[in-house]
């Protein structure tokens, strides 16, 4: 008698997972993920005193909360949130939100405003990300309104991560769409000393049996900025991974003159364009009562477009790990949201 074979379902034929792959320079972080890497930004002295004065803020800053089922997890990581007041959102009630909403919903200190360091360093990459995006192919759900039409990207908001030692570290996720919508630019500052940063992409459910997911590891350097260009969030995750070991950062301009000091943490600061069209008060709120989140559905991308992006409860990870399941599909139209470069296109985005 034959014994007959259970037929293969998805499952089985998932491809192995590549073995990471180092991208060591910006070409290569260019050719192989939707990211450019930018070595030596800043000019090196504002780059020391903006590792200064972030280092020195971050005896203040929080790890972050959240309910994760039914435990109470912490970032292993500190962070805080900044808004460049007199540019973006329109009252203090608006910046709350969004500082609170960084915090996973938890209460919070009013955001801090940017200090004049960071201001400095802003309009440097400002210039570079603008530049950047001229030469890239641009998305229809990206916003494309600006109060000075020249540029295409602003950043409003900031939120800073300081990792001290090698085992401080964030785990693998996309960043919330909430305020910044769908297909972001997230400008991301590295400070202090060197650590990895590790990017993975979401197979979309339909290729998993085509097509296998790499790690790519890249390694960040004091004063290089990494751009996540859209479809980052929609098609990575990232991460810190904690290390064995690092190498200790020695600035090149001492804080006090004569003075040699070594540091083991790294400052990241992730410059942010929370858009208009997604204010806080147009956020639409879930049966608790409460703003949801905006998420894509990364799994199913390239085959259905039509609910790519929906709105989620939020409530389970600050109400015990109690939500109401409560679940819309954004639609820009029917939500007044935009202008967005697709806006003329007929075709569904
Ligand atoms: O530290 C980094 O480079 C990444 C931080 C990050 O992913 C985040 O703040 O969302
Ligand atoms: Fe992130």
């Amino acid at each position: 008698m034959s014994v007959l074979k259970r037929p293969p379902n998805s499952r089985d034929k998932i491809m192995p997972r590549l073995p990471p792959l180092i991208l060591s320079n910006p070409i290569m972080v260019a050719k192989n993920t939707p990211c450019t890497l930018h070595l030596s930004v800043l000019p090196p002295e504002l780059a020391c005193r903006l590792f200064y004065t972030m280092v020195n803020a971050s005896r203040d800053w929080k790890r972050n909360k959240w309910w994760l089922f039914d435990r109470l997890v912490e970032s292993p990581h500190r962070t805080s949130f900044f808004a460049r007041r007199d540019d973006g959102l329109d009252n203090d009630e608006t910046w709350q939100e969004a500082a609170q909403f960084w915090y996973n919903g938890r209460m919070t200190d009013p955001p801090m405003v940017f200090p004049p360091e960071m201001e400095e360093a802003c309009e440097i990459i400002e210039r570079i990300v603008n530049e950047q995006l001229k030469q890239r192919r641009r998305f229809p759900l990206e916003w494309s309104g600006d109060i000075n039409k020249d540029v295409a990207w602003r950043a409003n908001v900031a939120a800073s991560n300081c990792y001290e030692g090698s085992k401080e570290s964030v785990g693998f996720h996309s960043d919330q769409m909430t305020y910044l919508g769908p297909c972001p630019t997230i400008a991301s500052l590295s400070l202090g000393t060197q650590r990895t940063f590790s990017l993975r992409e979401i197979i979309p459910t339909d290729q998993l049996s085509i097509r296998k997911a790499r790690t790519f590891n890249i390694p960040l350097q004091h004063n290089s900025l990494t751009i996540m260009h859209a479809p980052c969030q929609e098609e990575f995750k990232h991460a810190i991974p904690p290390q064995s070991a690092i190498d200790v950062y020695r600035p090149a301009f001492p804080e006090h003159p004569g003075e040699e000091a070594t540091f083991n943490c790294r400052i990241n600061i992730t410059f942010r364009f929370y858009r208009p069209d997604f204010r806080p008060a147009s956020i639409p709120r879930c049966k608790c009562g409460i703003p949801t989140i905006l998420r894509a559905d990364m799994k199913k991308r390239s085959s259905n477009r039509v609910g790519r992006y929906w709105w989620a409860c939020y409530a389970g990870a600050q109400n015990e790990g109690r939500g109401c399941n409560y679940w819309k599909v954004l639609d820009m139209k029917a939500e007044g949201r935009g202008p967005c470069n697709g806006d003329s296109e007929t075709a569904d985005s």
